[in-house]
């Protein structure tokens, strides 16, 4: 099965994500990805991964995954969130999350829950 995963981190954490996705590079080369536009281009200039660029978060690029999500179209989100720093799109952050939740869709908001998403996923698609 080809994975639909949707990858998403705000500024402080993009470095994060990028080492994450990395790690995980193999694995996320042989899934469909969808990313926020500037994750998602990190994710493309950096790691060479193809991946379909939304809007930026605080344009409606985490309403537009949700969208997706809502569809059927997304199996997984990882989105490193910076609970530190106030968003200006707070509300559409709290809907795709919420999204989520209504829909059993696994959401991983961490480095660390990540790491069990993707690893998980990745002996899944193994076998
Ligand atoms: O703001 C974001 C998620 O809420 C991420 O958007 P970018 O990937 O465009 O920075």
């Amino acid at each position: 099965m080809k994975y639909r995963i949707a990858l998403i981190a705000h500024d402080k954490k993009k470095d994060d994500m990028i080492a994450l996705a990395g790690e995980y590079k193999a694995f996320l080369a042989g899934c469909q990805l969808v990313a926020t536009g500037t994750t998602g281009g990190r994710l493309v200039n950096e790691l060479g991964l193809v991946v379909e660029r939304k809007h930026s978060g605080p344009f409606g690029g985490d309403l537009q995954i949700g969208s997706m999500l809502v569809q059927g179209e997304i199996d997984c989100v990882i989105f490193l969130r910076d609970p530190m720093t106030p968003q200006p799109h707070e509300p559409d952050i709290n809907a795709l999350v919420r999204a989520c939740d209504v829909h059993n869709t696994p959401c991983a908001t961490n480095v660390a829950s990540a790491h069990l998403v993707l690893s998980q996923l990745q002996q899944q698609a193994a076998n």
